[in-house]
């Protein structure tokens, strides 16, 4: 079972754009990009990772927008698997 996720962690995926949603149990996210084969690319690579972490996330694809959702569904709130899984999700998305 992973550990909660840290105040730290918490902060960071802030600054990096992911926003608390769900009294504070989910991290939410849009990610834009500049067509639809880059957001599916994206959603493939990062579907990927959350199959080798078997961590997987909440998310709805429009066109050329992703809309991601990280909670730990096991728990019922946040811990340092969607930490990691947003931090690399950034990290894809960025190409
Ligand atoms: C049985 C399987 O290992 C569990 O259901 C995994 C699958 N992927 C998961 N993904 C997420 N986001 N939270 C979980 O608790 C979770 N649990």
């Amino acid at each position: 079972m992973s550990d909660p996720i840290t105040e730290e962690e918490r902060a960071e995926a802030i600054e990096r754009g992911w926003v608390l949603a769900d009294e504070g149990t989910a991290l939410e996210k849009r990610f834009e990009f500049r067509n639809f084969v880059e957001a599916f690319g994206f959603m493939t690579r990062s579907a990927l990772f959350a199959e080798k972490w078997n961590h997987h996330p909440d998310w709805a694809n429009s066109y050329k927008t992703v809309d991601v959702k990280l909670s730990t569904h096991d728990t019922g709130g946040l811990t340092a698997l969607d930490a990691k899984l947003a931090r690399k999700m950034d990290q894809l998305a960025k190409g």
